[in-house]
């Protein structure tokens, strides 16, 4: 059997639930061997993020290099990178590269904590996402990115598609956790729209739901799929993991990396 690898080059979560944390998880229950650069390290749980601290560029880069001159991945992702010089250490590693490169461009985590600078969204824009094979904004992520309202599937296409034909990335799925009924993506690949919808679970229990879809994209990259095979499968991955989330802490629970493997029984609230 051979073996396929993924990096994740992100933040940290303490609690387990997003970040580095989520993203390895998400790469063993793919069977993809997982490992990672850690950009900032973030004192966070199911409430919030309390503190965030970032590692230095040249410590960032002794990271990413013990990697790849190593063990050079399959398929790599960035989750959170806060500032402008992180982001254009990472653009100069990957320019030459042919390696998958799937971008959760994480601005603000789901209690409010900006987790990026703001004046990095440029750099985000015109240094990453031309280097991308997919971009995965959540709503309010597509609407900084392009720079317009986000209020209907239209305007979600739209936006996936400026992030492809104008932004120039290979492909872009704008997800639609932050919209109103079914949870409806939208994928656009430079030709096509496909749209990835399941029923919207009513609970809260989501922390963490983008880095994990995020990162089972990059491990299916890893094994050679599709794009479309790729985000179909992360959309699959993360409907369980949400249907079955957990009631872990005392603020917005993590979802559950085991979700797939327990289809048919009740969830958490016994339906
Ligand atoms: N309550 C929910 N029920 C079912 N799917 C959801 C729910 N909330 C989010 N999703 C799905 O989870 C994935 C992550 O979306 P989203 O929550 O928008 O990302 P982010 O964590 O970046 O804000 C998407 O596929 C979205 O459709
Ligand atoms: C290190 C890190 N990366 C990403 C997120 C976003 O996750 P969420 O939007 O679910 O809070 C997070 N909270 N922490």
């Amino acid at each position: 059997m051979t073996i396929k690898s993924a990096l994740t080059i992100a933040g940290t979560d303490p609690s387990g639930g997003a970040g580095i944390q989520a993203d390895l998880k998400a790469f063993q229950e793919r069977e993809v061997y997982g490992m990672s650069v850690i950009t900032s390290v973030v004192a966070q749980n199911t409430l919030g993020v309390q503190q965030v601290e970032h590692l230095s560029i040249p410590f960032i880069e002794q990271q990413f290099d013990a990697v790849w001159n190593d063990i050079k991945p399959d398929a790599v992702k960035t989750g959170m990178i806060a500032t402008i010089e992180m982001m254009e250490l990472i653009a100069g590693k990957l320019e030459n590269t042919d390696v998958p490169y799937v971008i959760d461009p994480v601005m603000v985590a789901k209690s409010g904590h900006s987790l990026m600078e703001e004046k990095s969204r440029e750099v985000i824009r015109n240094m990453l996402i031309p280097l991308s094979t997919v971009v995965t904004p959540n709503v309010p992520e597509a609407e900084l990115l392009v720079g317009f309202t986000i209020k209907t599937l239209e305007d979600a296409e739209k936006a996936a598609k400026v992030i492809v034909k104008e932004l120039g990335a290979k492909a872009a799925v704008v997800k639609g956790g932050h919209l109103e009924g079914e949870a409806k993506d939208v994928l656009y690949d430079g030709n096509d729209y496909t749209y990835l919808t399941s029923e919207r679970f009513p609970t809260h229990h989501t922390h963490g739901t983008g880095c994990t879809f995020s990162a089972v994209i990059t491990a299916e990259l890893a094994k050679g799929k599709t794009i479309k095979q790729a985000v179909e499968a992360g959309k699959k991955f993360i409907t369980d993991a949400i249907k079955y989330s957990l009631k872990l802490g005392n603020g917005n629970g993590p979802t559950n990396h085991w979700g797939h493997r327990l289809q048919g029984l009740p969830n958490q609230e016994g339906k």
